[in-house]
């Protein structure tokens, strides 16, 4: 894999997740610095993995060969425009954003010089090595470039191109926001078992450990998710009584309009930022 020092703008939950998942895979720390304009994330951040850590994300981005840009969407423009270094450096670099709903023709006419871009949508469970990560390359992304970001992203979990920009919308609905749902579903469940009589911390487990077993059951099995359903429900018992529920409630349709919300989220922030 390669060994480029990769900056990272921005040392949130996202990039502390990326971070993770990267030194866990053996990634040099000394090639990886973290900027932020505030200290305690870049401290904890240094403590727990030993990379370099900077305020200033000139100097970050003056030493690095891939440049991970990690702030909010709507903080782009500002951190981008409040660059002090002479950005003709950028085309010698390549730019990789995960920001949401960031359209690469926007990031480009913030980044001034003609810059290699590559859009992706990461998700949090690349802190374990569990990540799945939607990547787009515009027209100016080299073959090697292209191979050196999804070598990034593969190694905190797995990877998919999309051929059109409007792709990186429908991943950030199926896997960058989803863990956020996979979390919904599993808080109602827990605390419908602490109101059934369960101590929180057995509510946890059992939640966890039947998330993890189901999960599993997809992963090492060729079986339809639909099969492993329905293998579970008895005729007329009690899965059967709860899946009824969940029907009645349109749990299906219920899940597809929140997907799409999170898609035309994504398409009205291209519009404003
Ligand atoms: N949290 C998630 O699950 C995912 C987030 N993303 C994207 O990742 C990006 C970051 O999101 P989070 O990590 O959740 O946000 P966050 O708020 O945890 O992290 C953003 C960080 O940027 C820092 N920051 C603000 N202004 C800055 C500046 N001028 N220079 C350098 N750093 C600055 C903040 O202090 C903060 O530590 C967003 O663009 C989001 O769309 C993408 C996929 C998943
Ligand atoms: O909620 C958001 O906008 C970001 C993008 C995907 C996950 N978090």
């Amino acid at each position: 894999m390669t060994q480029k020092t990769i900056a990272f703008i921005g040392a949130g939950n996202m990039s502390a997740s990326i971070i993770a998942g990267l030194v866990k895979n053996g990634y040099p720390a000394d090639n990886i610095i973290a900027s932020n304009p505030s200290t305690p994330k870049l401290d904890a951040l240094s403590a727990q993995h030993s990379i370099k850590t900077t305020t200033d994300n000139n100097q970050a981005i003056e030493q690095a060969d891939v440049i991970i840009l990690s702030v909010k969407p709507q903080m782009m423009a500002g951190m981008l425009g409040d660059l002090s270094i002479d950005k003709s450096i950028f085309s010698h670099k390549l730019f990789i954003s995960i920001a949401a709903g960031l359209p690469v023709s926007r990031l480009e006419e913030l980044l001034v010089t003609p810059t290699a871009v590559v859009r992706t949508m990461p998700n949090t469970p690349s802190l374990l090595g569990l990540g799945m990560t939607g990547l787009y390359a515009s027209a100016a992304v080299s073959a090697e470039q292209k191979q050196v970001a999804e070598e990034i992203m593969q190694a905190v979990g797995k990877t998919v191109w999309v051929e059109e920009e409007s792709g990186i919308d429908k991943i950030t609905a199926l896997a960058g926001s989803a863990p956020a749902y996979f979390f919904l579903f599993m808080e109602g469940m827990e605390s419908k078992a602490i109101e059934l009589g369960f101590s929180p911390e057995a509510a946890r487990e059992i939640v966890s450990q039947v998330a993890t077993g189901s999960t599993e059951m997809v992963r090492q099995n060729d079986i339809s998710i639909a099969q492993l359903r329905t293998n579970v429900t008895s005729k007329g018992g009690t899965t059967a009584a709860a899946l009824n529920s969940f029907n009645d409630s349109n749990l299906t349709g219920i899940t597809a309009k929140a997907m799409d919300a999170a898609i035309a989220r994504a398409e009205e922030m291209a519009k404003t930022i």
